[in-house]
C-alpha cells in the first residue's frame, strides 16, 4: 500500500468505524493513502451494532403480527403463533457478529489497520491510543453520537435504545419517553411483540420535523393499532417503585410501567475526545464543519452524527467518502442534503423526501398539495378501514414536485425511486405519465390529479 507522507504513521486515521468513518477509509485507500482506524467499540458502529440493522430484523418479527391478523380474512385458520423472544434475540446478536466480522475482513484485505481503543487527542496530527501514540498527515472524525438523557430526576432507571436488542424479556409495559424515530418504531416493535405501549411526546404530534398530514396519519394508524400516544406531555422525572416505575408527566396522573425508554434524541459523542488539544472546534455541541467536511484545523475532517447535520446511515457514508475525497484530492464532492429519502419503519411505514408543505410555504407563496388516500387490495378483505396517504406537494410557479410524503406499507421503497427523477426537476404532471403496475400501490402515485 503506498505512503504519500513519510513524516507521519498514517497519511489518515480515522477515529470511528461506524457508517462514515468505515466509507471514509475506504475511499482513502482507494486512493493510495496509508489508513488506520480506531475503534473503542464494535467494528461497524451504531448501525450494524445498535441501530438500523437489529432494529430492521426486529421490525420483521414484528410485521408478521401484522400479517397474521390479516391472514385469518383471507381464510386462514389459527394463523396465530407464539414468539420466542430469546430466539430472536440470538438471531439479531448472530447477524450481527456475522456483520462485524464481514467488516472486519473488509478492513484487512483493505489494509486498513484497525486499532482497537479509545481515542483522545494530543494535537493535531498525534491521537492517544490506550498506550499507543499515533500520528497522521489527516484525519477525518467519525464518532457518531449518543442517547440524550434529559437532566431529570430517576432518568438514569430508563432504558435507552442500545439495551432494547439485549432485553432479558419484553417489558409487559413499556412507557416510552419520545415519539421521533427511535420512539415510533420501537413502539410499533415492542407493541406488535406483545408489550403494551405507552408513548409521550413533548410535540404536538409524533415525528416532528415530517409532514404534518404523515404525522397525524401515522399517529392514527398507530393508535387504532392499540399504541397510547400523548403529546404534548414532556417528561418530568421518573420513580421506581415495586419492581415497576412510576413516570411523571406534565399534565397528567403518573404513569405506571415495567421498563421506560428514553428516546428525545441523540447529540454527537464528543466526551473524552479531547478536540482542543487537536484545534478543533464546536458549534452547538457539534463539530464544526465547511463545505467539505473540514474543520478549524483544514487537515482534520468530521462527518456523519458528530456533525448533526441528517443523522442517518448512507449520509454518514456519502460524507465520509467527500471528505476522503476532499482531502486526498481536492475534489469537491458536498452531499446533496435537499433529496435525501428517510422512512421510518413502524407498521404501516412512514417516507418522505424533500420539502413538507410547512416548509415549502416557508419558501414560496405558490404552494399547492395534492393528495391520494386509498384502501390497499390488501386490507380489502379486513373489517377495520385502513387508509394509506400520499401527499405530493407542489411548487406551482416551475410546477416542480418539491416534496412527496406517503403513509403505506412499503411506502420507504416508494420514496427512495422517486429521488433521481425529483433531483432533475420532476414536474407534476411528468408525475402522472408514466403508466404503473395493476395492482401495486406504487401506482397510486401515478394516479394523483392536481
Ligand atoms: C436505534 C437506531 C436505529 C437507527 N436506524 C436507522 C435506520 O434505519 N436508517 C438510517 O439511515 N439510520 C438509522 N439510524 C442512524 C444511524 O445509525 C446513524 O446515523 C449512523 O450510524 C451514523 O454513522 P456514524 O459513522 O456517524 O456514527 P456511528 O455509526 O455511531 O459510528 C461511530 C463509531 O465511533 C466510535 N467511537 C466514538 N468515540 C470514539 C473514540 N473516542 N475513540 C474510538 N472510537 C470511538 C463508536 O464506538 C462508533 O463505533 C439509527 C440509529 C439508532 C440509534
Ligand atoms: N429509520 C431511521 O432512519 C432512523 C431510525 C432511528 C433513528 N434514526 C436517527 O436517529 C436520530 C435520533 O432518533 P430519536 O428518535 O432519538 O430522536 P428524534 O429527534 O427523531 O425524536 C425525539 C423525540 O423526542 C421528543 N422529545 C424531546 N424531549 C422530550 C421530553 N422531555 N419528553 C417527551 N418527548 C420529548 C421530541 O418531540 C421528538 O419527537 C434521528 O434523528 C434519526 O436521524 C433514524
Amino acid at each position: 500500500m503506498g505512503h504519500l507522507n513519510a513524516d507521519f504513521d498514517y497519511d489518515l486515521l480515522v477515529l470511528g468505524a461506524g457508517s462514515g468513518g468505515l466509507a471514509a477509509a475506504q475511499r482513502a485507500v482507494q486512493m493510495g493513502a496509508k489508513v488506520a482506524i480506531a475503534e473503542r467499540d464494535a467494528v461497524g458502529g451504531t448501525c450494524v451494532n445498535r441501530g438500523c440493522i437489529p432494529k430492521k430484523l426486529m421490525v420483521y418479527a414484528a410485521n408478521f403480527v401484522h400479517q397474521q391478523q390479516t391472514a385469518a380474512a383471507y381464510g386462514w385458520v389459527n394463523p396465530k403463533g407464539l414468539l420466542d423472544w430469546p430466539n430472536l434475540r440470538q438471531l439479531l446478536q448472530t447477524r450481527v457478529e456475522q456483520l462485524q466480522k464481514a467488516q472486519a475482513e473488509k478492513l484487512k484485505k483493505a489494509g486498513i489497520d484497525l486499532l482497537r481503543a479509545d481515542a483522545t487527542f494530543i494535537d493535531a496530527h498525534r491521537v492517544a491510543l490506550g498506550e499507543q501514540i499515533v500520528s497522521a498527515a489527516k484525519l477525518i472524525i467519525a464518532v457518531g453520537s449518543q442517547p440524550i438523557l434529559p437532566d431529570l430526576p430517576g432518568i438514569e432507571q430508563a432504558l435507552t435504545s442500545r439495551q432494547m436488542f439485549s432485553l432479558e424479556a419484553l417489558p409487559r409495559r413499556l412507557m416510552i419517553v419520545g415519539g421521533g424515530y427511535i420512539g415510533a418504531e420501537f413502539g410499533h416493535i415492542c407493541h406488535a411483540l406483545g408489550s403494551e405501549v405507552t408513548l409521550a411526546d413533548s410535540s404536538e404530534a409524533i415525528l416532528p420535523g415530517f409532514d404534518f398530514d404523515l404525522r397525524q396519519r401515522l399517529q392514527q394508524h398507530l393508535q387504532q393499532q392499540g399504541i397510547q400516544i400523548l403529546t404534548e406531555t414532556p417528561l418530568k422525572g421518573i420513580q421506581s417503585e415495586r419492581g415497576g416505575y412510576r413516570v411523571q408527566v406534565s399534565g397528567r396522573e403518573p404513569l405506571v410501567a415495567d421498563a421506560v425508554l428514553c428516546a428525545v434524541g441523540r447529540k454527537p459523542a464528543l466526551d473524552g475526545l479531547d478536540l482542543d488539544a487537536a484545534g478543533v472546534e464546536t458549534a452547538a455541541g457539534a463539530i464544526a464543519v465547511g463545505t467539505h467536511y473540514q474543520t478549524s484545523q483544514p487537515h482534520i475532517c468530521a462527518v456523519g452524527d458528530c456533525i448533526d447535520r441528517l443523522p442517518l446511515t448512507p449520509v454518514a457514508k456519502a460524507e465520509g467518502r467527500a471528505a476522503a475525497d476532499w482531502l486526498f484530492d481536492q475534489l469537491p464532492h458536498p452531499v446533496d442534503y435537499d433529496w435525501v429519502p428517510s422512512a421510518v419503519f413502524t407498521y404501516p411505514q412512514a417516507a418522505a423526501i424533500g420539502l413538507t408543505e410547512s416548509a415549502a410555504r416557508q419558501q414560496r407563496d405558490d404552494i399547492r398539495c395534492s393528495y391520494a388516500r386509498f384502501q390497499p387490495l390488501h386490507y380489502s378483505p379486513l373489517e377495520s378501514s385502513f387508509e394509506a396517504l400520499i401527499k405530493v406537494v407542489v411548487d406551482q410557479t416551475t410546477e416542480r414536485v418539491v416534496g412527496v410524503h406517503i403513509v403505506a406499507p412499503r411506502a420507504a421503497e416508494m420514496v427512495q425511486m422517486l429521488a433521481p427523477a425529483l433531483r432533475q426537476g420532476l414536474t407534476q404532471a411528468e408525475l402522472s405519465h408514466p403508466i404503473g403496475i395493476h395492482p401495486t400501490l406504487g401506482e397510486e402515485l401515478f394516479n394523483i390529479s392536481t
